[in-house]
């Protein structure tokens, strides 16, 4: 088995009934509750969801940032009981260490795992290659643009080698140009590479594009709704996105999310209030003025 075919074999993070209670203001809410999914060595899984409905809160546990009050989450079999350099994160704001030039920032991981100068050096050079990014190696992050940091984000979260990469909202502070671009450089890394990957986002576009399933979620408490595999070949190209299987995915998430948001907004909010608040007719427009 070569080391590529090793790495298809492991990366694979089972969360079973999981239950996540929180305190705000006083008082106890439950964030999530009983959630299982999983995500299979070298898939590519998405969580959508309405705002709050705990997308982050449930990556936070497999990054091994928070415990869960019930259930149990795993990786390859093993409990995972803390942060571990198995799993790479990426957030939206770029974690990058801003007195750090580009390669030197892709470098400090591998830095922290005992590697020689001249291994980390050639290590984060070829990887800063495939992003892209080799002639930037010497500039420092604030010299970057936003889809430049976060790739190189990207890139040092691959670089210790992790079974697993976690992305919470990546893209979501890009503009919607950049951001479509980086989902295709994504996409195309990813093929590269074939690590598991956890994504979490709003956009559904997004999701079905890089995803070979899309978790659902509901409205607080989260728990999963739908589960929704993407039957699109690879490599995805952005003609893709303009296909009857596409379109045909949209259609169903939009409605799906689409009836947890306004649940979210507290039930106050249906379709048809939501249209009747617009059609005021003359009495209502009088008590506006
Ligand atoms: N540490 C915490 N303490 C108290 N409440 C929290 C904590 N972390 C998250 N929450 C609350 O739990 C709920 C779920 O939060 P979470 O960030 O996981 O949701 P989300 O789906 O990722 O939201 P968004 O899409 O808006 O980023 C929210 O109501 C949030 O305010």
């Amino acid at each position: 088995m070569n080391a590529r075919d090793e790495s298809l074999a492991t990366g694979h993070i089972d969360l079973q009934h999981i239950q996540v209670t929180f305190t705000q203001q006083g008082s106890q809410f439950t964030a999530v509750s009983d959630v299982s999914l999983h995500v299979e060595p070298g898939e590519f899984v998405s969580v959508v969801g309405p705002s709050g409905c705990g997308k982050s809160t449930l990556l936070n546990i497999v990054a091994g940032f928070l415990k869960p009050d019930s259930g149990v989450v795993t990786m390859d079999g093993k409990s995972i009981a803390g942060p571990s350099a198995e799993r790479g994160v990426v957030f939206q704001q770029y974690s990058l260490f801003p007195w750090l030039k580009v390669r030197e920032n892709v470098e400090f991981g591998l830095k922290l795992q005992g590697m020689s100068r001249h291994e980390r050096e050639t290590k984060a050079r070829t990887l800063l290659g495939l992003a892209g990014l080799l002639p930037f190696e010497n500039h420092y992050p604030d010299q970057l643009s936003g889809g430049m940091k976060q790739r190189v984000g990207i890139v040092r979260a691959l670089a210790t080698g992790p079974r697993v990469l976690l992305m919470d909202e990546p893209f979501g502070a890009l503009d919607s140009q950049t951001r479509v671009v980086m989902q295709e450089i994504l996409t195309h890394m990813w093929q590269q590479w074939k690590i598991s990957v956890l994504f979490i986002t709003h956009d559904i576009e997004e999701a079905i594009f890089l995803s070979d399933r899309v978790y659902v979620m509901t409205a607080r408490p989260g728990r999963i709704k739908a589960e929704i595999p993407v039957d699109l070949p690879r490599p995805r190209t952005p003609t893709m996105t303009a296909s009857p299987v596409f379109t045909a995915l949209h259609r169903q998430l939009k409605s799906l999310i689409r009836e947890e948001s306004l649940a979210a907004m507290g039930g106050e909010l249906d379709a048809n209030s939501l249209s009747a608040s617009w059609h005021l007719g003359q009495e209502g427009v009088e008590a506006l003025r």
